[in-house]
């Protein structure tokens, strides 16, 4: 799929979308990964029908999204990242309302209510205001309305952006229950340890385009499995005196830009300590230090060179 979004003004075409390519199986809990701007949501937008691409195709359980919209709706519940609840209504209002747009009647409407308002530990919060509650309340009460009609997959935008600890953690038990449930779900997520914790696979995004996909086990060893020490310098460091480190075995990379070496190993047994002599044999302190242990984090550094910017 792709999404070029059209100059207007003095503002560029911005190819927010270049050709993103997924398969996400029944069952599965499935994560996009990216930082700010990646196009995650652009992505999640064109699938659920409401962003047209301007390349590509996409189909949900068959149906396709820009041909037959209104179908897809009917299968899928979307959880975006701001609050969209209805302020006129209740916690409750909002979700029967939503039931009986999706041909619910007014009984099975209540019914599914008060079954989801239970499951989500809602009870206090079901006559409240949604603009009245805390972020992970109304959270749960919209990824509670996107679920009354029972759709087949559960797309959430960034749902824990915003949120304290301990409320990420909480949604995070809710949406492993919902999927133990059978759901499918596909999530956009900036934070690492968020898709690590959560999905079954992830597709990483950056600059409109996956960079791996996997699960995290595979993304881990797709990107070497490396630890990840950067050490900053005081003044410029001569990459002769790192040569000999580059060719050791255990090191596969060695990355130099100005005051900062950055290196990737399978075996950083004492490095530290090496990196900090080569400064001082060549009069150079060491201002920072740090060291990354194999994560998602460092297979995104592998892959492409830069920090993760969250
Ligand atoms: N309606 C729009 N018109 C023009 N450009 C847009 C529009 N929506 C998004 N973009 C641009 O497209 C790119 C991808 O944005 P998108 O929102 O899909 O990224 P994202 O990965 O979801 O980021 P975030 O986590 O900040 O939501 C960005 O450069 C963004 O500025």
């Amino acid at each position: 799929m792709e999404k070029i979004y059209p100059a207007s003004g003095s503002r560029p075409e911005v190819p927010a979308v270049r050709g993103i390519d997924l398969d996400v199986g029944r069952g599965e809990f499935f994560g996009l990964l990216g930082p700010n701007g990646a196009g995650k949501s652009t992505t999640i937008g064109m699938l659920t029908t409401l962003i047209v691409p301007t390349g590509g195709s996409a189909e949900v359980y068959g149906v396709d999204v820009v041909r037959n919209p209104i179908e897809v709706k009917r299968r899928i519940g979307v959880v975006s990242q701001n609050n969209t609840l209805d302020s006129q209504l209740t916690a409750a209002e909002n979700l029967e309302f939503r039931g009986r747009y999706f041909g619910l009647t007014a009984k099975e409407a209540r019914r599914r209510t008060d079954e989801l308002i239970e499951l989500f530990d809602l009870a206090e919060q079901r006559e409240g205001n949604p603009f009245e509650m805390s972020g992970g309340q109304a959270k749960r009460v919209m990824i509670c309305r996107a679920l009354m009609h029972r759709p087949d997959a559960l797309f959430l935008d960034e749902p824990t952006a915003g949120l304290d600890p301990q409320t990420r953690t909480n949604l995070w038990q809710v949406l492993r229950e919902l999927q133990a449930g059978g759901q499918t779900i596909l999530l956009t997520t900036h934070y690492m340890e968020e898709a690590e914790a959560l999905c079954d696979r992830i597709a990483v995004v950056d600059h409109g385009k996956i960079l791996a996909r996997g699960t995290v086990d595979e993304l881990k060893s797709i990107a070497g499995a490396d630890t990840v020490i950067t050490v900053s310098y005081d003044a410029p460091v001569a990459p002769a005196g790192l040569q000999a480190l580059a060719d050791r075995d255990g090191i596969s990379k060695v990355e130099v830009s100005d005051r900062q070496v950055r290196v990737f190993a399978t075996v950083p047994d004492g490095l530290l300590g090496e990196l900090v002599t080569i400064g001082s044999a060549a009069g150079i302190g060491v201002t920072d230090v740090h060291q990354l242990r194999p994560s998602l984090e460092t297979a995104f550094l592998t892959l492409t060179g830069r920090s993760y910017r969250e």
